[in-house]
């Protein structure tokens, strides 16, 4: 199985599957998470921001995260994933795909701005420290329309999201091995 995230840094993503990851593994399920942030310091590392980047940066993701899910492992894509399009050509291109939509209002993500980005984004053009493709800022991002999950993090606690993809996850899980009992 493939749980691919999507939303705009700062969202939660890493915040909430790295709770996600621990959980699943104290409960003995075999569990994977690439992280885009991660990926892109070795197999992406030639890739930025562009929109053929980060679909090239996606379909490779989803590659991995294919080969990985073929043994039974559970797999997170945990990456901004901005696009409609490449979103569904995963789910189209492998088998047992969800989609996760983490969500939250940029205000309230220009405020965390953990990573500093947004403040770039938002300088006056021309500034040198300016970032020109901040997804939600200044690039795309296309709000999936039906996702399997919906999360937003705005005004809820951590555990609470926690709790939503663990048990999605789990519930998924067990529908896909019922079907082998
Ligand atoms: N311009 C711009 N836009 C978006 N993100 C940026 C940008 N520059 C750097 N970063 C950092 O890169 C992380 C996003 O990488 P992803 O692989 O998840 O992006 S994508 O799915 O290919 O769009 C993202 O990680 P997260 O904050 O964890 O989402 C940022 O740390
Ligand atoms: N309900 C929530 N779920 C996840 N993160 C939250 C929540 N509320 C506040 N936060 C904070 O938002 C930030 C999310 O950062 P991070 O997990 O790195 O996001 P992303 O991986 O999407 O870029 C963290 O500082 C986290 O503590």
């Amino acid at each position: 199985m493939i749980i691919q995230l999507c939303g705009m840094s700062g969202v939660g993503k890493s915040t909430i599957t790295d709770l996600v990851k621990k959980r699943l593994i104290k409960n003995g399920y075999q569990i994977e998470v690439i992280d885009g942030d991660e990926y892109r310091k070795a197999l992406c590392k030639d890739l930025g921001f562009s929109k053929e980047d980060r679909n090239e940066n996606i379909n490779r993701l989803s590659f991995v995260a294919s080969k990985l899910s073929a043994y039974g492992i559970i797999v997170i894509i945990s990456a901004i994933n901005p696009y409609d399009e490449v979103r569904r050509k995963v789910a189209r291109s492998y088998q047992n795909v969800k989609t996760v939509f983490i969500d939250c209002p940029v205000n309230e993500l220009i405020k965390r701005d953990t990573k500093g980005l947004y403040n770039k984004a938002l300088l006056p053009d021309g500034h040198p420290d300016k970032i020109y493709n901040l997804t939600g800022i200044n690039d795309a991002f296309d709000r999936p329309e039906n996702p399997d999950l919906y999360i937003n993090t705005a005004g809820q606690a951590v555990k609470d999201c926690t709790d939503k993809l663990y048990d999605f996850i789990a519930d998924c899980w067990s529908k896909i091995c019922s079907k082998y009992d």
